[in-house]
């Protein structure tokens, strides 16, 4: 099987006017199928503030009522993919641009109402690669945003590295996957205030004490388990890191293991 390269960028990634442009020329230059992935929860949050739209998060989870829903199309469907888009075309990489929509590649259903009412957020039921594997054969990269669709009319809002994790999983039929996190920081951190102190391989019998100890917080709780729900599906390889570990795959990196 041949490898397929899933790679997904966060907020402080996209939102860093040299780091991004920096990062998709290299982007552009990898060679082999390819997929990016992107989020852009910061640039939503400071777009709704300037719009004067109140920003709802519950326990670092944005609540997505229908202003907010058209708040994230806009930013996340429309100003970062198509810039990413845009961007990837200048340095010769042919790309084009999806949300869960655009060829029907990701269904979710609305989150139900619990405890807390997410509002337009959506759980993803099925991903379909049809489309994407016949852009990919024909060397186009498929840039996604972090939406998906109900197929009757509603877009959700749905997290970047659930897409990726999603979509990862879904090519592992026909693929070799390798799914990568890119955020700012080396890897996962055995101490925050260390930015040397990566863990290299979190296995899924240590995880646990990670987060009793108060090691892995916040934003990497969910990164982490989006990585442990891939590898257990067919991920060949999983890993969080800066984007140089997919370019010099020797650099400290943390890599997940079953
Ligand atoms: N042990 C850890 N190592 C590294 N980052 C951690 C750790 N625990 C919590 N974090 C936090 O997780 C954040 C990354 O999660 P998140 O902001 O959701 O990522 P993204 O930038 O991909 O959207 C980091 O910026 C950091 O503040
Ligand atoms: C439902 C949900 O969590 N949606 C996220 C999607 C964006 C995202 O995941 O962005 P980062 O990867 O940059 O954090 C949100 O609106 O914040």
């Amino acid at each position: 099987m041949k490898t397929l390269k899933i790679i997904k960028i966060g907020g402080n990634i996209i939102d860093d006017t040299k780091k991004l442009p920096s990062f998709l020329e290299k982007f552009a230059s990898l060679k082999g199928p390819k997929l990016l992935v992107h989020g852009g929860g910061k640039l939503a949050t400071s777009m709704a503030q300037q719009m004067g739209i109140e920003v709802k998060m519950h326990q670092g989870r944005r609540i997505t009522d229908a202003d907010t829903l058209d708040i994230i199309t806009m930013t996340y469907a429309g100003k970062i993919n198509k810039n990413i888009v845009a961007t990837l075309q200048a340095y010769q990489c042919n790309a084009i641009g999806f949300s869960g929509a655009d060829g029907n590649t990701i269904i979710a259903k609305k989150r139900p109402i619990e405890a807390i009412d997410f509002g337009f957020v959506g759980d993803i039921t099925q991903v379909n690669t049809s489309i994407l594997d016949v852009l990919i054969h024909n060397h186009i990269t498929p840039v996604f945003c972090a939406i998906s669709h109900d197929e009757q009319g509603q877009l959700l809002n749905t997290n970047a590295d659930t897409i990726a994790s999603e979509l990862a999983i879904a090519f592992s039929e026909n693929y070799t996957v390798e799914l990568y996190y890119c955020f700012e920081k080396k890897g996962v951190l055995q101490s925050l205030q260390d930015e040397d102190s990566v863990i290299q391989t979190i296995h899924q019998n240590k995880y646990p004490s990670l987060i009793q100890e108060g090691i892995i917080t916040e934003g990497m709780i969910p990164k982490i388990d989006n990585c442990f729900y891939a590898i257990n599906h067919n991920v060949h390889k999983v890993c969080i890191g800066l984007p140089h570990m997919i370019f010099n795959p020797t650099s400290i990196h943390t890599t997940i293991q079953k």
